[in-house]
């Protein structure tokens, strides 16, 4: 127990050097999380259907609550900020095993169920619970830590859930930083767009911190446990580069480039400025995956996020979600001026307008990746 508690301080130790941890705006206002980000829950619920058919069809819900001395199912959000998105989901996940145990045992009383929210500690829980829905038919509690290590005791929950998180690095990679290294990223601000050298030292990290993300998961689920994540993807052997993400974060480049020559932010703090954002493929998710080895992959997939959109999206709009996912991200190293902030998402959207039709061209693209992997 010792051992495990020193590992764990040491751990915290590690995490709070070098994590980025940003959460996504927090509070209630015009840039919060909670009012911008609508599309991040619409990309999740076309995966609705597929999460049911899961839970019918492949998790033991019988066997999993009856081994529960508390005729109890533990379910837990990774990465939930601070709602709504995260209530939606999980509601609809405990409402479609209600629906299964009813059909599978109906005569057997329901099981109970928890749910635990995860977040970094600098998340807005507050906002977060004083948010709750007053009639969820669940118990809810949050859990703060980085999930890139262990957050809940061995074999101890039964379903985990997490969307739109696990493209975040933990850290950005060191030689991207390194003024010394073939991979220094001067002039960019992400691997898209950037050399091989840069885009594999992100590939390196994003295979260290899924590595710890699945060990953790891996002992925390019970056997036969289900694990579904929603993340960014891209087809394999195709760059990102041509999508929307890729131009936004070019165009986010020159801005920082242009306000750097009008002397608003320094060129060394561009130079070692980088998004921690990465987005994955089948092939590597799959590899990633088996080298863990202690989880079965039941679903992988990409699928069009943005089916639900009928006309154009609005450049606007579109800046305000991600300003809202990542404001933290450049409050932390460019300070938190309003007046510095606000340009950058200002300049980024006028320089944005000139491409809706590109960017509009590319939005039927299949550009989520949807991975139900189960503990074996
Ligand atoms: C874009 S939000 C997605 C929130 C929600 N899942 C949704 O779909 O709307 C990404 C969240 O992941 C969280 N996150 C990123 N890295 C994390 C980590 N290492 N541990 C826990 N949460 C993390 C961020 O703090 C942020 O709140």
């Amino acid at each position: 127990m010792a051992k495990l508690l020193q590992d764990s301080c040491n751990q915290d130790a590690i995490f709070s050097k070098f994590s980025h941890s940003s959460p996504a705006n927090g509070g209630n206002g015009t840039h919060s999380y909670s009012n911008n980000s609508s599309y991040q829950r619409l990309f999740a619920n076309v995966e609705r259907d597929k999460i049911d058919q899961e839970i019918a069809h492949n998790f033991e819900i019988q066997k999993l609550s009856s081994s529960s001395p508390s005729n109890t199912l533990v379910l837990a959000d990774m990465g939930c900020a601070t709602g709504p998105n995260t209530f939606g989901t999980m509601q609809h996940i405990v409402n479609s095993m209600k629906r299964t145990f009813q059909s599978v045992c109906p005569t057997s009383p329901l099981p109970e169920f928890q749910v635990f929210f995860n977040d970094q500690t600098t998340n807005d829980f507050n906002t977060l619970f004083q948010s709750m829905p007053e009639d969820r038919d669940y118990f809810a509690a949050g859990v703060a830590g980085s999930f890139h290590r262990r957050l809940f005791p061995t074999s101890s929950v039964q379903f985990m859930h997490s969307s739109y998180a696990v493209h975040w690095l933990s850290r950005i990679p060191e030689e991207v930083l390194d003024e010394q290294s073939p991979a220094w990223n001067k002039g960019k601000i992400h691997y898209l767009g950037a050399t091989e050298t840069v885009a594999a030292a992100y590939s390196a990290q994003y295979a260290k911190d899924m590595g710890n993300f699945l060990r953790a998961r891996a002992e925390e689920l019970v056997e036969g446990g289900i694990m579904v994540i929603i993340t960014s993807g891209n087809p394999d052997g195709v760059s990102a580069a041509g999508l929307p993400s890729g131009l936004l974060y070019n165009l986010l480049a020159s801005t920082l480039m242009d306000m750097s020559k009008e002397g608003l932010v320094s060129e060394a703090e561009v130079d070692s400025f980088n998004l921690p954002i990465y987005i994955t493929c089948p092939a590597e998710m799959r590899q990633l995956v088996e080298e863990n080895g202690h989880f079965s992959i039941e679903r992988m997939e990409l699928t069009a996020p943005t089916t639900w959109i009928e006309g154009a999206v609005d450049t606007r709009e579109w800046i305000d979600h991600i300003r809202a996912a990542m404001e933290g991200i450049f409050t932390n190293h460019f300070g938190n001026d309003p007046n510095i902030i606000d340009q950058i998402f200002e300049r980024v959207t006028h320089k944005l307008e000139p491409y809706n039709e590109e960017v509009n061209s590319k939005l039927h693209e299949k550009v989520q990746l949807f991975v139900v992997l189960k503990r074996i």
